[in-house]
């Protein structure tokens, strides 16, 4: 078996524009950048990640993707989460992955032991998709996919749904998996507020994004 880790990321000058105004362009760029250097970290230590294929257009994330042994494909159509995907997914499929988590860069707390469980879970299907929903039921910030193209994934609104009712139209057998590391994505001030309260809550974990929201505390105290 061969998992391939498949991160989509955006030009960090363009991401999370959801925290727009709350949070000024240049926060906003560093958080970004942050968070997914903790997500790919934490794909690179976890053993059940065999590769890993960043999706990007950014020259940046490329270069930082080469640094951690992860294969960066520019994404020149930035044509949004589920085309780049698909795009890692068919790469993946033909540098021989036998399955595929898809990944989001903005889950920044994300544990590479809760990985390892969720990828080494015992399953007796071969054709299988596993949806990792967001903390509120309603999104998807991972999705296993055995085969690569047992599905194709469809990332938005009400996506944890979305995935469940897909694999089972396909036959697929389908789990939910409640992860906890996974279950938050940065996208509104609220979940931002609920990062800030989670990193401080705990000593470890996401320390590129627990830098960079010091940084931002410091900075805004010397105002
Ligand atoms: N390569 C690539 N990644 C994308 C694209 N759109 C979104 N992503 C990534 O897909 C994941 C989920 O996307 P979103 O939660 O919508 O992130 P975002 O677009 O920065 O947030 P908003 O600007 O608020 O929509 C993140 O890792 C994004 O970086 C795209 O067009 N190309
Ligand atoms: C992409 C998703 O949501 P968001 O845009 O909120 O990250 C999703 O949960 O499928």
């Amino acid at each position: 078996m061969s998992t391939f880790a498949i991160l989509p990321v955006k030009r960090f000058e363009e991401a999370k524009g959801r925290l727009d105004p709350g949070l000024a362009a240049g926060p906003r760029r560093a958080l970004a950048e942050a968070m997914y250097v903790d997500v790919l970290t934490a794909l690179r230590r976890s053993r059940g990640v065999d590769r890993v294929l960043v999706l990007t257009a950014d020259p940046g994330a490329q270069r930082v993707a080469e640094g951690y042994d992860a294969i960066p494909l520019d994404d020149p159509a930035e044509s949004g989460q589920n085309r780049a995907v698909l795009r890692g997914v068919a790469h993946a499929r033909e540098l021989g992955a036998t399955r595929v988590l898809c990944m989001a860069g903005d889950t920044p707390m994300v544990d590479p032991a809760e990985l390892d469980t969720l990828l080494g879970r015992p399953r007796t299907a071969d054709r299988y998709v596993v949806v990792v929903p967001d903390r509120h039921g309603s999104g998807t910030n991972a999705l296993l996919l055995s085969p690569p193209d047992v599905l194709a994934p469809s990332f938005g609104v009400d996506s944890a749904h979305r995935h469940q009712v897909l694999a089972e139209e396909a036959g697929v057998a389908v789990e939910v998996a409640e992860v906890e590391s996974l279950g938050l994505d940065v996208d509104t001030p609220e979940d931002l507020e609920a990062l800030r309260a989670v990193v401080a809550s705990r000593r470890g974990g996401a320390a590129h994004t627990r830098g960079m929201l010091n940084q931002l505390m410091r900075t805004n105290a010397e105002r």
